[in-house]
């Protein structure tokens, strides 16, 4: 006894009497109705639902005289992702088969379309879409992609201020500086070193000069801008990169902080500790190689403070 369909390797049905014989489309379907994917046909134009297999049928519902859109992404209009019009070309023929991933609405998971322009039994081109629920790799690749950037953003965070770190300061100020020697845009930039701090360590305990350390960090997240960069370079240094900013506002935000650091004490315990720095201050030069020759002009400038008796800033053109 011959199969029906040898090529779909189906049983084979009895020839006369009994069971009714098996035709293409019953096979046809068998097969599209046990596939682990969802496979559906729309009008390119409409986006009535022409056809859908069990697979989806099962998740979305009927899709009786309704739109794909209404089924699948219970939308009032077409999705504003529809991807129909990249399945024909200019002259009306069908392109190469566009795959990408997207996550549904309706059931909240991942898949990945393939998506193809094919010609439908009446002759017209429709769109076939064949999805695979792909969540479990997505959710794993986004998981990944969450501790991949936490773990930079660690590495790059003064654990004690939540600043900037030392790395992050050259890593996010070289690109700063290249976008401001690009527009031609000014750029400033603060350095200051906290005044006789090993005393605060001594006389208070370390503890204490943590807590110093960490007051530091709030008064600059306080008081620079998003586009400014302030960071903890090193154990009392600290530097901040004004973007679109000349010396002189460099040099007015310097005796700012100077003045909060005198208004408003560290409470550690019972005792009140007003720290002083001393600032050094510099501008971005025409021909400025990189963030360390930046960085060494202010940082001559703060020793000048230093000298000059401390708690004050200076600015080295
Ligand atoms: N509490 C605390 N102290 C630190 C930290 N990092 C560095 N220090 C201390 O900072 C002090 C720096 O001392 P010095 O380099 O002598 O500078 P200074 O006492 O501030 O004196 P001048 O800079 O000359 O005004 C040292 O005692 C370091 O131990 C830190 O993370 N926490």
């Amino acid at each position: 006894m011959k199969s029906a369909i040898p090529s779909l390797n189906l049983p084979a049905a009895p020839e006369a009497g009994g069971i009714s014989e098996v035709t293409p489309a019953e096979g046809l379907r068998a097969v599209l109705d046990n596939l682990d994917a969802l496979v559906y046909v729309s009008d390119l134009e409409t986006h009535d639902l022409l056809y859908m297999n069990a697979y989806g049928r099962k998740i979305w519902g009927s899709i009786d005289g309704r739109k794909c859109w209404e089924v699948l992404q219970d939308s009032a209009s077409p999705c504003d992702f529809c991807t129909n019009h990249l399945l024909i070309d200019a002259e009306g023929t069908p392109s190469p088969p566009h795959i990408w991933e997207f996550q549904n609405r309706l059931d909240q998971r991942w898949y990945q379309c393939r998506d193809q322009a094919i010609p439908w039994i009446d002759g017209r081109l429709v769109r076939l879409e064949i999805a695979t629920d792909i969540t479990e790799r997505k959710e794993m690749e986004l998981a990944l992609k969450e501790a991949h950037e936490k773990a930079r953003a660690a590495a790059l965070e003064d654990d004690l201020t939540g600043l900037r770190n030392r790395r992050a300061f050259f890593e996010l100020g070289n690109q700063l500086l290249k976008q401001s020697r690009r527009s031609g845009s000014p750029l400033a930039i603060i350095m200051f070193d906290l005044d006789y701090f090993k005393k605060i360590n001594d006389n208070h305990g370390h503890e204490a000069g943590d807590e110093v350390l960490r007051h530091i960090g709030q008064l600059l997240e306080s008081n620079v801008r998003e586009a400014d960069i302030a960071a903890r370079i090193g154990g009392e240094e600290f530097a901040i990169l004004l973007a679109d900013a000349h010396a002189v506002q460099a040099s007015e935000l310097a005796e700012r902080l100077l003045e909060l650091m005198q208004k408003t004490p560290v409470r550690y315990r019972d005792v009140r500790i007003r720290p002083t720095a001393s600032f050094g201050i510099s501008a971005l030069h025409p021909e400025e190689p990189d963030l360390k020759n930046l960085l060494a002009r202010a940082d001559n400038a703060m020793y000048q403070s230093k000298a000059l008796g401390r708690g004050r800033v200076r600015i080295k053109p």
